[in-house]
């Protein structure tokens, strides 16, 4: 649906040089909801605004909806954004205009009826479940309905695709997920294509499907959800994972000499990581009881990303260091990762 070659975007010329973005080549399907992560800088706003050509890139090709954007005339162009809707961070509304004048500004030029169009609205705004307030003006709305509006107004020409740059920064976390699971909404509902951009990691687990990660103006990292989650190759892409699980908090509490973390002769601190999508079996009470070894829970950050747990827990395994052993090696073929935190030793 969406194919971005090599594209790359410089600002300003000679000293002041920014390469803003830096040969991006990038697939997005038909129907997904794609996420692009990255920290402050890392040229996300850019990258999505040339899927657009709201920002014209300096080199390479945009292709959506298997037309070539950089090579279309202006009236073309304007006419191929009608299918390619956006929304921002802080909404964009017109402050003079209600809700239903904003829905319907984009419908001025299109060839509907003026009922057909009050119809459109309204359905736009049942859609994002906003109807009660279509003569409120933006001002009298809370962040979330604005969001809701913004949504849409972006649906009324029936893009097929909706870029969405950091749509929910503005957002608390309960809004956040009305927001996402909204966005979820159109995309199934609809088959729009949606590409999200933003900087939080727990906004691409909750939604997407797949993920790039951007430093610098590249695509560092690129695939799953579930498996970036599993298997992140980069250090930006472990950072911003570390952001979402606490499973890291252990070494936090061993160098503080939290209690919870002391240990006995003959005891072990684990960290047992899942990280395969068929882990389902209870292996916890399952290694325990076939190698007769004991695991104390010292906590657990377990969630459900494409269907599928990930996460780990952390322990204390006591036991026969022979059966741990092959405890252990029962865990790795399970695909479980394991890692030993620390080690009091045996306790002969
Ligand atoms: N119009 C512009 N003129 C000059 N430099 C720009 C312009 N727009 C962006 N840049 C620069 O390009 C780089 C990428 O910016 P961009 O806004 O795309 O990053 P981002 O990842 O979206 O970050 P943020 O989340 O902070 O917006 C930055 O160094 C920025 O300063």
């Amino acid at each position: 649906m969406i194919e971005l070659q090599n594209i790359s975007k410089v600002f300003g010329t000679g000293e002041g040089q920014v390469h803003a973005i830096d040969d991006v080549t990038l697939s997005i399907d038909k129907g997904e909801i794609f996420g692009i992560i990255g920290f402050s800088g890392a040229g996300k706003s850019t990258l999505v605004r040339c899927i657009n050509l709201l920002e014209v890139p300096t080199g390479g090709r945009v292709m959506v909806d298997s037309k070539e954007l950089t090579t279309l005339s202006a009236g073309e162009l304007r006419s191929a954004r009608k299918g390619i809707g956006m929304i921002f961070q802080h909404f964009n509304l017109m402050p003079s205009r209600t809700v239903f004048g904003n829905v319907a500004f984009p419908l001025k030029g299109s060839s509907l009826g003026r009922e057909e169009k009050e119809n459109k609205v309204r359905e736009l705004l049942r859609l994002v479940d906003i109807e009660d307030k279509e003569n409120a003006y933006p001002n009298q709305l809370s962040g979330g309905q604005k969001q809701r509006v913004a949504i849409a107004r972006a649906l009324a020409n029936d893009p097929k695709v909706l870029l969405c740059d950091e749509a929910t920064s503005a957002l608390d976390p309960q809004t956040t997920k009305s927001i996402l699971q909204l966005l979820k909404k159109v995309n199934k509902q609809l088959g729009i294509t949606v590409v999200v951009i933003t900087h939080e990691m727990a906004v691409i687990k909750e939604i997407c499907g797949r993920v790039a990660v951007m430093e610098k103006g590249k695509v560092v990292e690129e695939g799953e959800v579930f498996s970036i989650f599993a298997n992140p190759r980069e250090p930006v892409t472990r950072d911003f994972i570390r952001t979402t699980s606490s499973l890291h908090k252990i070494e936090g509490l061993l160098a503080e000499d939290s209690p919870v973390t002391r240990i006995k002769p003959g005891e072990m601190i684990v960290r047992l990581s899942y990280v395969e999508k068929n882990v389902s079996e209870p292996l916890i009470s399952t290694v325990s009881r076939n190698f007769d070894i004991d695991l104390n829970i010292i906590f657990s950050d377990i969630e459900i990303i494409q269907d599928a747990p990930i996460g780990g827990t952390v322990a204390i395994m006591s036991g026969d260091r022979d059966q741990i052993a092959l405890a252990m090696k029962y865990l790795a073929e399970k695909n479980v990762g394991v890692e030993v935190i620390q080690d009091a030793g045996t306790n002969l």
